[in-house]
């Protein structure tokens, strides 16, 4: 019995699957007591049939035990010493069929449930628990679906492009003073079951000198925290396409060396392998000591606090590379030296906050608000502002407008207001420059 038990729980060592393991061997005694100890009693039932029987595992185990038991209260009556070797040849007692069954329901099940304990423990994340996961999908007929899978990923953003080239370039170099370099930086979530796999991180290439803070902008989902987590958190495994500017740090012979896959081990954070390859190079600590990220560290502060923060932020900037997640614009700008905006994993634009606010701010933002019931006088004097006036916004009377620079000034604009304050009731109003949370707004609608 207790092999069986064993067996079972190899499936898992989860509770479920031993409790059901038990069960299993318990409702097989009950059947084998009630049931198929009569057949095996029985003379005039078929051998054949029996034999069928005991290819059910839990009845092979009961047969071998029933005739052990059988031989021993023989011996116990006749003083003779039970069960033997020489009793195998036996034809009654059928133990050499059970042997074999045994044997070879061993050889099946054994791999079998180790790869039932890979594939069903939903945290595994082992190598050959992985490998079974892909074997699993195959089987089934479910090759391998990476959504939206480009093996060469376009980019055809001119300044993600420059960055790209500026990676190369420091890469190449023998020197460099950038704490962080990721090239082409990817991440792919497997699908569980039968959901396709999907990309997170789509060819990050980054350069982050020590001074700079770094902010990744992006909606919910975009893959900042996958790209992170990949350089530093515990439990993620780094690609062989990511390279990090140690390799530059430990000299100019490991160039080439730098471009091949190297030796990564899962259980070590990206930082980890930065310090054991460091050492082997024999670098120096604050060289590896140089590198700080925060996601989303403002989230949940009051003002005081935050502002706290932002000061300490301030402060740790000098001599390290940051690099900071945030969906506060006022914190990209207030910390942060250069911003790059990642939709659907990808990185769309990168550059200070006031060279992404003239590239793509070229218009004005007119805000205006009225009682409800004017709304289209309003409309129709932002069109007499500028025949290209955009609504970008309208809600219960306040509406917004994106205005070409090249059309209006700003004299102009408050001319119209003026003169519209005749006819409308005018409850408020404004008109700004492009914010960073318009260029994101923009951004993330091109990307999506
Ligand atoms: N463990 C995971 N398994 C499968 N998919 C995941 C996993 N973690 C993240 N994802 C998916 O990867 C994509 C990127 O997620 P990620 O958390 O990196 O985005 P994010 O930009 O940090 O989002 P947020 O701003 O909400 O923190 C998302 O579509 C997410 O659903």
């Amino acid at each position: 019995m207790r092999g069986y038990v064993t067996c079972f729980s190899l499936v898992s060592n989860q509770w479920p699957h031993t409790v059901v393991g038990y069960q299993y061997v318990f409702g097989f005694g009950l059947l084998g007591a009630f049931l198929f100890q009569f057949f095996v009693e029985d003379r005039n039932f078929s051998k054949g049939a029996i034999l069928l029987l005991e290819l059910l595992p839990g009845f092979a185990l009961y047969r071998g035990l029933y005739e052990f038991s059988q031989y021993s209260l023989t011996g116990y009556y006749q003083g003779t010493r039970g069960m033997q070797w020489k009793n195998m040849k036996d034809v009654e007692n059928g133990m050499p069929q059970v042997f074999i069954i045994m044997f070879l329901e061993w050889l099946l099940i054994t791999p079998f449930s180790f790869y039932l304990d890979q594939f069903f423990q939903s945290n595994n994340s082992s190598f050959l628990g992985e490998k079974l996961k892909h074997l699993h999908q195959y089987l089934l007929g479910q090759r391998m679906k990476v959504q939206d899978f480009d093996t060469q990923i376009e980019i055809n953003k001119l300044d993600v492009l420059d960055e790209k080239k500026s990676v190369s370039e420091i890469l190449a170099s023998d020197a460099t003073s950038c704490a962080i370099v990721c090239d082409d930086l990817r991440k792919v979530y497997h699908g569980e079951n039968r959901a396709a796999s999907k990309y997170a991180v789509r060819g990050l290439s980054l350069a982050v000198p020590c001074g700079q803070c770094f902010g990744m902008l992006g909606p919910n989902g975009a893959g900042k925290t996958s790209s992170i987590n990949m350089v530093f958190a515990d439990d993620w495994a780094l690609k062989a396409h990511f390279r990090y500017s140690i390799y530059k740090r430990a000299g100019h012979q490991e160039r080439h060396e730098s471009n091949l896959s190297i030796l990564l081990w899962k259980s070590l954070t990206g930082r980890e392998h930065l310090l054991f390859y460091g050492r082997l190079k024999n670098l120096k600590g604050e060289i590896l000591d140089n590198v700080v990220y925060m996601d989303e560290p403002s989230a949940g502060l009051d003002p005081a606090s935050r502002n706290l923060l932002w000061n300490v932020v301030r402060k740790a900037k000098q001599g390290r590379a940051i690099i900071l997640t945030t969906h506060s614009m006022e914190e990209a700008e207030t910390l942060c030296d250069r911003v790059g905006i990642f939709v659907k994993g990808q990185l769309q634009c990168i550059g200070n906050c006031t060279e992404l606010k003239s590239r793509y701010g070229a218009s004005y933002i007119f805000t205006i608000s009225t009682p409800p019931s004017q709304e289209d006088e309003v409309v129709r004097m932002a069109l007499e502002l500028s025949s290209s006036s955009k609504q970008i916004y309208s809600l219960a009377g306040t509406q917004k407008f994106e205005i070409s620079k090249t059309d209006v000034t700003i004299a102009d604009v408050f001319r119209a207001v003026v003169n519209a304050k005749a006819c409308l009731n005018i409850l408020a109003w404004g008109f700004t420059d492009t914010t960073l949370e318009d260029v994101f707004i923009k951004v993330v609608d091109e990307g999506l």
